[in-house]
Parts: C-alpha cells; sequence; structure tokens
C-alpha cells in the first residue's frame, strides 16, 4: 500500500535526518517499537542517493554509536518526501521496486523538524498542504527565528495554523559520516531535551493548565514545576489537541535523552540562553577550527577564552535589553532577567563547552563542507534583535560575516568559493588536456613505430620472396643445365634425343648441342 492517511494520532514524521533528527528518529523507535514513523526526505531522489538505497538496504535503518559504548540499529521506518510534486516520482519507484514501506503523501499528523534553519521553510512549504489545525508541527533546531517565520509565510491566521511545541537539547551528535549514522557524543546521563507547548493559536485551551491540572503562568521561570509524568492527563474533550497529547507522550517517552517539559516562558528563557551558547561556541570554532577542531579547543588557550568573553558580553547586552523591553503580562521579573547577565551566560558557555569538548560543533561541520550554516539565525538573529533596541552588535555581525566567508571561501572539505572552484576545474581540466595530449602523442608515436614494423617486415618478406625465386631459378637453371649436359653426351653416343626427353621436357625448347629439340 502505497498512500497511508493515517487515522491514529500516534504517526510521526521525521524531517531533517543530520545528526540530531536521526537522535531523535531513533530514540523514538526505540521508546515506540510499533509506532509509524516516516522520514521525511527532499525528494525521491534524495532518498535514493541515502546509503539506505546503495547498500540494497531498501528500508531505512538508523544507526547511533556511543563513543564508548554500544553501536544500536533501529529499524522499521517508512519513507515520505517533502516535495509533494516528488511524491508521484516516488510512488511510481516504490511501485517499480515493490518498496512496501513508502507511505507518501497524505495529512500529517505530527512532524518533527530538525532541518537547518535556513532550510525549513522551503522544506515546510512542500509539506504545507499535508498540515491542518490539528497538526502538530516539533521544532528541534539550533538558533531562534523559525518558529515567527513559518507562521507569518504559511499560517498568517492562527485559525489554520498547526499546533507548535518548540525544543532545545544540550546533546553533542555528530556524523558519522552518512546519513542515517551518528555518533552521540554526551555520556549517559549527561545532556538533555527541554520541550514547551506554544500557547493554543485559536486561544481556545490554556495547555499549561490541561498538562499540570493547575495554571503555572505566575511561577517563576527559574523554578519551573516538573515536567507531568506520563501518561499525560487525558486533553479536554472536543479541542483537536489529540495529536499534540500523542506528541508531547512521544517526546516525552524518549527516556535515555532526559526529556522534560516546561511551560512556555521557561522554555523560552532556555532557547536564549542555548542561543547565547550557540552564539560562542558555533561562529568561533567554525572561524577558528573550520571542522578541524572540536569545541573543547576554545578554551585550551587565554585568546579563546577572550573571544569567548567578547562575544557572550555583547549577547548578554542584547538578551537584558530584550527582558526590559518586555511589558505584561510578559513582563520578565528580577530573577529571570539576571539569567541573561554576561556572568550566567558565560557560565552556560563554558558548561556547554566542557560537556561537549569532543563534539565538532555543527557550524564548524559546515563550513568545512562549504555548506550554509545557520549564522543567520544566531548571530544574525541577535544582531537585528540588537538592532531593533538599539543595541549596537558589532561582534556579532563581525562573526555573521566572517561565517559567512569562511564557509564561502574557505571550505576545505573540497567546497571553496565558486570563482576559486571555477579555476581550480579550469586547471584540472588543462592538465587533463595535457595529459590527454601526452598519451594522444605517445598512442601515435606507438601507431608510427607499429607502421614501420609493420613495413619492414613486410620489405624484409618481399626481400626474401625475391631472394627465394632467384635461387629457386638458378636451382632450375642448373638442373636443366645438367640435364642438357646428360642429353648432350646420350646423343653424342648415339641416342635418339626425342626418346631421351621426357613430356615436360619436350614442352620447353631444349638446346642439345647445336640440335634444337622442340616438344
Ligand atoms: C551545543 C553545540 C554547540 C555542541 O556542538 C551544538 O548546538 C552545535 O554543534 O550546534
Amino acid at each position: 500500500m502505497l498512500y497511508v492517511a493515517f487515522p491514529y494520532a500516534d504517526a510521526y514524521s521525521q524531517l531533517g535526518i543530520g545528526s540530531v533528527g536521526t537522535l531523535i528518529a531513533h530514540h523514538l523507535r526505540l521508546a515506540n517499537p510499533t509506532a509509524p514513523i516516516s522520514l521525511v526526505f527532499r525528494n525521491a531522489a534524495a532518498f535514493s542517493k541515502k546509503r539506505f538505497r546503495k547498500d540494497g538496504v531498501n528500508r531505512p535503518t538508523l544507526k547511533v554509536a556511543r563513543i564508548e559504548g554500544d553501536t544500536v540499529v533501529t529499524e522499521g521506518f517508512d519513507v515520505d518526501v517533502a516535495m509533494s510534486g516528488k511524491i508521484p516520482a516516488l510512488v511510481e519507484a516504490a511501485e517499480k521496486d515493490g518498496l512496501d514501506f513508502v507511505n507518501a503523501g497524505g495529512p500529517i499528523d505530527s512532524l518533527i523538524v530538525c532541518t537547518k534553519t535556513h532550510s525549513t521553510a522551503d522544506a515546510i512549504g512542500g509539506l504545507h498542504s499535508r498540515l491542518n489545525p490539528s497538526s502538530v508541527i516539533t521544532l528541534l533546531q539550533n538558533g531562534m527565528g523559525v518558529y515567527d517565520e513559518l507562521c507569518s509565510k504559511f499560517w498568517p491566521d492562527p485559525v489554520t495554523r498547526p499546533n507548535f511545541v518548540l525544543g532545545t537539547t544540550t546533546h553533542g551528535v555528530t556524523t558519522a559520516g552518512e546519513t542515517g549514522s551518528v555518533l552521540h557524543m554526551s555520556p549517559p546521563g549527561q545532556g538533555a531535551i527541554k520541550w514547551g507547548v506554544v500557547p493554543d493559536p485559536r486561544k481556545q485551551i490554556d495547555f499549561e493548565a490541561w498538562l499540570w491540572g493547575r495554571p503555572v503562568r505566575d511561577m517563576s521561570s527559574l523554578t519551573p514545576p516538573e515536567s507531568p509524568a506520563l501518561p499525560l492527563r487525558a486533553p479536554p474533550d472536543g479541542t483537536g489537541t489529540e495529536n499534540l497529547g500523542a506528541t508531547l507522550e512521544a517526546l516525552l517517552s524518549m527516556t535515555q535523552l532526559s526529556p522534560s517539559l516546561l511551560p512556555m516562558p521557561a522554555l523560552y528563557n532556555e532557547l536564549l540562553i542555548k542561543l547565547a551558547v550557540n552564539a560562542a561556541i558555533n561562529p568561533l570554532t567554525a572561524i577558528l577550527g573550520g571542522g578541524y577542531l572540536n569545541n573543547g579547543s576554545l578554551h585550551r588557550s587565554a585568546p579563546g577564552h577572550r573571544l569567548t568573553q567578547q562575544v557572550t558580553k555583547e549577547t548578554s547586552q542584547v538578551l537584558m535589553a530584550y527582558m526590559h523591553s518586555l511589558s505584561a503580562p510578559r513582563a520578565a521579573p528580577a530573577d529571570t532577567v539576571r539569567l541573561f547577565s554576561y556572568e550566567s551566560l558565560l557560565h552556560h558557555v563554558k558548561a556547554v563547552v566542557a560537556a561537549t569538548k569532543e563534539n565538532i560543533s555543527s557550524m564548524a561541520n559546515d563550513v568545512k563542507n562549504g555548506r550554509m550554516t545557520e549564522v543567520e539565525y544566531i548571530n544574525g538573529y541577535l544582531a537585528n534583535l540588537g538592532h531593533r533596541l538599539g543595541v549596537p552588535t558589532p561582534v556579532n555581525r563581525m562573526l555573521v560575516q566572517q561565517v559567512k566567508f569562511k564557509a564561502q571561501v574557505g571550505g576545505l572539505g573540497g567546497t571553496v568559493y565558486p570563482d576559486v572552484r571555477q579555476t581550480i576545474r579550469e586547471k584540472e581540466e588543462e592538465a587533463l588536456e595535457v595529459r590527454r595530449l601526452s598519451l594522444e602523442e605517445r598512442k601515435v608515436s606507438l601507431q608510427e613505430r607499429a607502421m614501420l614494423l609493420k613495413e619492414e617486415r613486410s620489405a624484409e618478406t618481399k626481400r626474401a620472396k625475391r631472394e627465394w625465386k632467384r635461387t629457386v631459378r638458378r636451382n632450375a637453371t642448373i638442373a636443366r643445365n645438367l640435364r642438357a649436359a646428360e642429353v648432350e653426351a646420350a646423343v653424342r653416343g648415339g641416342a635418339d634425343p626425342k626418346e631421351m626427353l621426357d613430356a615436360s621436357e619436350v614442352s620447353e625448347i631444349i638446346t642439345v648441342g647445336a640440335v634444337e629439340v622442340k616438344g
């Protein structure tokens, strides 16, 4: 069956199978062995190119290895594609190859998005007609601004908008070289994921009152309530929150990743803290390490420390100004504002550098491979926020340009700035041409040698033939002379010359003494 519209609230679609996406889909499968989980590829060709097809292992499997631990493989994933126009191609290919795990098309209940921030809007564009107000979109990404971008692009009207869950993680994950295979760098017990539900866009239900059984809005975001225990309280009747309830249960079921649910104001603080952490670690490792130095290397020298401090100081100025700019009912109490002080943010940055010291940051990996980075959604987001609030952000602005430069020019993984790439290609082509010509020359000279040899051989053969003919002729003459002498002697002795000659000799003219004998 190639088209399935799941009637249940517990079918999950995973968009983005990079490092974090692989980790999430893998743990979702471990915690929910029978739930339908689809891996959403950009298009049919993108699926075909992945190792799942190359190995001939058609149904996707995911592999997660711990640095000093087991490698666990999960399976049973379905395949879907984001570009709706490409679904017929995938379905056709699936029919041809008998791939019964292709479930492309149909409404989406729960979409977990772990794509890069800059490619999210494009990817959602292809899925947007399959998402409805009861769908849930979970965003687990670095950086900020994607939620606002998606709402303004696709759902400016809150009535049509799906529910959103936002998340942030401190797990260190890095690719193991091929799609769907990652190294989970955080030691067991370290790393966590925090989730929060964006308030009901239709303003019909207080999600937090439902999930915690009491209003939690007035609580200090410094001491958020404990994450609700599973199973969650049943969602209020008739509110269309079944998919939301199922999604939250699934997200909280991945216990090996230490997940917890926070009220949105507390989660928002976590997102901003993570933003500050990424704003320091990611661009600095990308610019200074180019993908070849891990996060820990940042703090192995005094200049590394100083650079981290400079970025964090400016980030703190922007975020403190933002906190002060909020007015009731969102006004931030003093203890919340203090979360964004320079000292507090620097403490977080240092803790994450230490916890992910072996990790190559995602941005460093991106510049190494000459890929677009998330810098616009991290340092660019802070620079824009600073601009709105009148806080100068020269450091963050500089980092944005440096990372972009590095990604375009300095990609050491073989992808470099287009002009340079063009020059390299031309040089390579020139070198190839030279090589081709020299081979051609060698081929020509070989051909010439072969021809000369052939000519020499045929001249030799002709010479030998001529010599042979001359020898034959000479021998024939000698034989004839001997025979003539023999016949002549016999004739002189009185013999009849005609009787002396056989038939073949009669056909020749033989001169025997003065007598010419004709056959
Ligand atoms: C925490 C982090 C910086 C670890 O490398 C991660 O968010 C990343 O790589 O982007």
